[in-house]
């Protein structure tokens, strides 16, 4: 569905690389997970993916196209076949839960008034609020609200679903309620998840193949399974959520005592 070819980029020539000979496959059918500390690129790949940015080197494939050499109406069609969920999936705070899901619908089809109301209702129903419909965002939870964005990122049926921070500031019920989701959803459409998370048991128990990036390339990569099992201190600091190891906490700069006027020597 999507391929990443030795992608090298940097937001702009002089600032520093990102991403470093980068690649990755998200393969038809499957629940992928990107994970890594923060500021590793993970967002960053999603970016490239949606064409906001091109990689300076390297190739972008969806669906065997590369997202870089598209025109504008070829990158918008790719779009309308990409569900994006977003850190706190925002719903338009004016719109009704109704509304907000029946946005991309008239945003981007001609469909009768009958047609897209069976449409959105279908798509709550999947997440379990279809009775939730004429609610305002405001009088509704924020486990509730996030189901809502993903009702309305899968409203056009799209092949590739992206989800950026899915499970970011949700209890731990509607987190597990949520990753529950993405999985059924993922089998009932047969589309295609990406999935940019910190949270690894919520991630392990539904992800086919998770990436863990480091450095601007892959650190290790495996099946769930073949993760929980690796000895790579690499992967032991994330999965046993520790301070040490070798993923950097600070972000690079320069050395403490230049900064502070001190002696090195
Ligand atoms: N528009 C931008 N212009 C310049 N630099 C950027 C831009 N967006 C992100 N960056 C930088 O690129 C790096 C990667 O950012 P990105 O958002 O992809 O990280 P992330 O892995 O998603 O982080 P987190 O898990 O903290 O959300 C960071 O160092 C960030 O400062």
């Amino acid at each position: 569905m999507v391929s990443i070819r030795d992608v090298n980029f940097a937001y702009a020539p002089e600032e520093r690389q990102i991403l470093s000979g980068l690649n990755m496959e998200f393969k038809r059918g499957q629940v992928v997970a990107v994970m890594g500390g923060s500021g590793c690129g993970k967002t960053t790949i999603l970016r490239l993916i949606g064409g906001q940015y091109s990689a300076q080197s390297g190739q972008v494939l969806f669906e065997g196209q590369d997202i870089g050499k598209m025109t504008s109406a070829q990158l918008m069609n790719a779009r309308r076949r990409m569900g994006m969920l977003f850190q706190f999936g925002a719903l338009f705070t004016d719109l009704s839960v109704y509304e907000n899901v029946a946005f991309p619908l008239r945003e981007h089809t001609d469909l009768t008034e009958e047609l897209l109301r069976s449409l959105v209702l279908m798509k709550l129903n999947a997440v379990g609020l279809r009775g939730a419909r004429d609610l305002m965002p405001a009088q509704i939870s924020g486990g509730m609200a996030r189901r809502v964005a993903l009702a309305r990122a899968i409203a056009l049926d799209p092949p590739l679903i992206m989800y950026d921070e899915p499970f970011a500031g949700l209890d731990p019920i509607s987190l597990g309620i949520t990753a529950r989701l993405i999985r059924d959803l993922n089998n009932a459409l047969g589309a295609t998840s990406l999935l940019v998370t910190h949270d690894v048991e919520e991630t392990f128990a539904i992800a086919d193949y998770v990436y863990f990036i480091a450095n601007g390339r892959i650190g290790a990569e495996g099946t769930p399974e073949e993760l929980s099992r690796s000895t790579d201190p690499f992967v032991r600091q994330f999965l046993d959520a520790s301070p040490d190891g070798p993923v950097p906490f600070n972000y690079p700069g320069p050395i403490l005592a230049q900064d502070f006027g001190l002696r090195t020597s």
